[in-house]
């Protein structure tokens, strides 16, 4: 399980890092990026796991979202995987299309081919990922998981998959109810296949309304987010939140992009790591 260090820089006291590695799961190289707070030279820290929307590789968020600032506070590390596999030989989408393919891996399992031979993004982020982190750098196996629109989608849906690995769950603007959303539509048809019984597995919705365990799940969605209407559907998850589990908050005047993100992360982690710690 050996990685390759391919950068480090220091950032908060701490170290921002980029590695590389053989993925079994992937059969592929894959890049990840790292974020450890100060904290982490002397003693192992949680994780918060990152996951990245459509288009976007290991490095949106360490470059645009300043969280560095707030996991350094709080002594967390940050662990941003890329959005899907990679390589000249990993199939893409035939138009060359930004919703599909890669950087669009949607966080499943895909079963059909060509995409069931690489496209194993669900069990690369939940399992061999941490595996991979937790063996090679001073975390502890204390995990949250947080991401951006698909990657809130895949947050949403690994967290409340496996309850039993994660402390917290966190989301901007996630695809809610991707079984019913253009792009979600559209990868699940193309990685799952055409009985829409098994999309099921992969949407927030579908799951937070499913979920009977307890979870501390904080969402926050932009009302000038040209996604809103047609892609997200928040309004699903919020049907689906009877129990009122999750804090789904919108708020006004904010669009999709990482300036929004950048303006509540501080608040996103100080939520995680309160769970992480307690
Ligand atoms: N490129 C797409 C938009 C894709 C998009 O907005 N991606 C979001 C995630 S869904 C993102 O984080 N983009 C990268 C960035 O802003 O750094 C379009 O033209 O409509």
């Amino acid at each position: 399980m050996a990685i390759e260090k391919l950068s480090e820089v220091k950032c908060f006291g701490g170290w921002q890092q980029r590695f590389q590695h053989q993925s079994d799961c992937l059969s592929c190289t894959m890049t990840f990026s790292v974020y450890l707070p100060p904290q982490a030279e002397q003693q192992m820290v949680p994780v918060i796991y990152w996951l990245s929307g459509l288009t976007c590789t290991d490095e949106n968020f360490s470059t645009k979202s300043g969280a560095q600032r707030y996991a350094a506070e709080h002594g967390v590390a940050l662990v941003m995987p890329d959005t899907s596999p990679r390589g000249d030989n990993v199939p893409d989408d035939p138009d060359g299309a930004f919703d599909f393919g890669l950087g669009a891996g949607f966080y499943v399992n895909a079963t059909q081919s060509p995409w069931k031979a690489q496209y194993q993004m669900f069990d690369y982020v939940h399992r061999e990922l941490p595996q991979v982190v937790e063996s090679q750098l001073p975390v502890s196996g204390r995990k949250a998981i947080s991401g951006h629109s698909m990657g809130g989608h895949g947050a949403l849906v690994i967290g409340l998959t496996h309850p039993q690995d994660y402390k917290a769950i966190s989301a901007f603007a996630p695809v809610c109810n991707p079984t019913q959303c253009p792009w979600g539509k559209k990868a699940f048809s193309n990685y799952l296949g055409d009985d829409r019984a098994t999309w099921k597995a992969y949407d927030a919705s579908e799951r937070l309304d499913a979920f009977e365990g307890d979870m501390p799940i904080l969402v926050d969605q932009g009302t000038a987010d040209n996604f809103l209407k047609e892609q997200l559907g928040t309004p699903a998850l919020e049907a689906a939140n009877q129990r009122g589990l999750a804090e789904i908050r919108y708020q006004e005047g904010y669009d999709h992009s990482y300036y929004f993100i950048a303006s509540f992360i501080g608040e996103h982690i100080t939520f995680l790591a309160k769970a992480l710690k307690g």
